[in-house]
């Protein structure tokens, strides 16, 4: 059998553009099976197989197929026939035949290769492919035959074309998670210092607080403030100091825990929010971070140092409070000549929370070590610091200007009271000081009037006053003053009763006032 160029091109009804060729059959064979003539060598056997998914076949001059394989037949004879013996036009639409007549002229041409894009019905399903003609060229180096390699570029099955787009959809996922996580990390971090911003860590401290409520797990917070930092900007800039910044965060971050929480709370104020962390470790990890510090050398400044208060949050507390008890230790910390830990006391109990009074504040609390041993003694010590109390709450709490004044009175009247007694206590008990602490009493109550008249008549702050009292009158003098006539005040001492009350043998200065 002969076969002409002239065959392969009247499908595209091209003119031949060279000498026709003509080679027999066996030849043909021959020949693709000879590297000699097969540019593509070692092609032919990969893409033999049937399982590769890849049609190939070679057409004589004369434009029929001379050998294909079974996906070749599957993809041009959609199930039906053999390619063997068929030409293009016999077995595609015309539009398809045009664009391959294309691709077989590029060939005749010289072309090494050519391709075109086709769709092709594969399994009833329209399928993209990838059609590459070849060359098969004879000893002379003159075509003699055209091999295609068909590739299918989309699959045609409905559930693999499913897969593709999960496929795609999840690379798209994947891409948006990242660029969220990265819009995230931009929002979460402070610019200059790459440590957390305060809206990221208050996030995080909800959580926290929430497991310290539901599991108990202890927490604390330090709050790290660089010592004379507007010294550092003024000397040396404030670039030096973006800088210091930099370098601190980065000594805070190796020192701390992976668990534990930095963050740039403003300007030169770091939190570092420490979970599973009880007060005191709290406190030497505070105490670590300090010696860190001012152990290192900063480039152009040197030492820097920074004054660190920590807190404990206790149950049920507000984050507000919580932080708030740490800035008050950071605050003690600074006025106690900076480069220091101050540790805030442990927060009170769910009981102490409930009393009116503000407990972390000022709240007096009774130790048993305050005792003298007099049942009439104590008791009036005990009553006066419930009266503080409730003279703080009354201000704490915003009572009305009656309301304060009513319990200012109460508890000079409870201060008179007590004084009387005890003055007459300590006389029958033979308190060598006694008259010394008589005159003490008077002068405490003359001061204390003073003050409560001139903060009546608007020259003295509602603070003085129940400073004074709550401090002065009340508990420096019972800690201090009266422990002299402890000793004395013994169960055998005289009886008391006969003793002429010391309160009715003095007018109280602003007795008017009380009840
Ligand atoms: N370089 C730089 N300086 C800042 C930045 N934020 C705040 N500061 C400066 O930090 C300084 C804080 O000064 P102060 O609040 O007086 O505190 P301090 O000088 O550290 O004094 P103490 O805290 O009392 O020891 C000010 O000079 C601010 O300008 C910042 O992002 N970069």
């Amino acid at each position: 059998m002969k076969w002409s160029c002239s065959d392969v091109l009247s499908s595209a009804g091209t003119p031949p553009a060279r000498d026709t060729l003509v080679v027999n059959e066996n030849d043909l064979i021959q020949a693709i099976a000879s590297d000699g003539i097969i540019r593509v060598a070692g092609l032919l056997s990969l893409l033999m197989p049937e399982s590769g998914g890849v049609g190939f076949g070679v057409k004589g001059l004369d434009g029929r197929y001379r050998l294909a394989n079974r996906m070749l037949d599957r993809l041009l004879c959609q199930g039906s026939g053999r390619v063997d013996g068929r030409s293009e036009s016999d077995l595609l639409p015309a539009h398809l035949r045009e664009q391959l007549a294309r691709c077989d002229q590029a060939l005749v041409d010289g072309a090494p290769v050519a391709s075109t894009e086709v769709l092709l019905p594969v399994d009833s399903v329209s399928s993209h492919c990838l059609w590459l003609k070849l060359p098969i060229l004879g000893a002379d180096g003159k075509l003699k035959s055209i091999a295609s390699i068909v590739h299918q570029v989309s699959q045609p099955h409905p559930t693999t074309a499913m897969q593709q787009t999960l496929a795609c959809l999840e690379q798209a996922n994947q891409e948006l998670r990242r660029t969220v996580v990265e819009l995230e990390q931009v929002a979460s971090t402070d610019k200059l210092t790459g440590a957390w911003n305060r809206r990221r860590l208050e996030e995080s401290v909800r959580t926290e607080m929430d497991r310290l409520n539901r599991y108990e797990h202890p927490l604390s917070l330090l709050i790290v403030d660089i010592d004379f930092f507007k010294v550092v900007n003024d000397q040396h800039g404030h670039a030096t100091g973006d800088q210091v910044l930099r370098e601190l965060t980065k000594l805070l971050h190796d020192t701390l825990r992976g668990t534990d929480s930095l963050a740039r709370w403003g300007g030169e104020e770091f939190v570092v929010i420490c979970p599973n962390t009880r007060r005191v470790p709290a406190g030497e990890l505070a105490e670590r971070l300090r010696e860190q510090v001012a152990g290192a050398i900063f480039p152009v400044v040197g030492q820097v140092t920074v004054s660190i208060g920590v807190a404990e949050c206790s149950l049920g507390e507000s984050w507000e409070d919580w932080f708030a008890r740490a800035d008050e230790a950071l605050y003690q910390a600074k006025g106690s000549g900076r480069n220091q830990v101050q540790l805030a006391p442990a927060a009170t109990t769910a009981d102490d929370a409930q009393a009116p009074v503000a407990a972390n504040f000022v709240h007096l609390v009774w130790r048993s070590a305050y005792d003298c041993g007099d049942e009439v003694v104590d008791r009036g010590h005990r009553l006066l610091f419930a009266n503080a109390n409730g003279l703080l709450s009354a201000i704490l709490s915003g009572h009305s200007a009656d309301g304060v004044d009513a319990q200012v009175d109460s508890l000079i009247a409870d201060v008179l009271q007590h004084f009387g007694d005890e003055e007459k206590v300590i006389v029958a008990a033979g308190f060598p000081g006694a008259t010394e602490h008589i005159v003490l009493h008077r002068e405490l109550v003359a001061k204390a009037a003073k003050l409560v008249d001139e903060y009546r008549a608007g020259k003295q702050g509602l603070g003085d006053m129940f400073q004074f009292l709550a401090y002065e009158v009340i508990t420096k003098h019972m800690l201090g003053a009266d422990r002299q006539f402890f000793p004395y005040l013994r169960a055998d001492r005289p009886e008391v009763t006969s003793i002429q009350p010391a309160s009715s043998s003095r007018q109280p200065p602003w007795s008017h006032r009380l009840p």
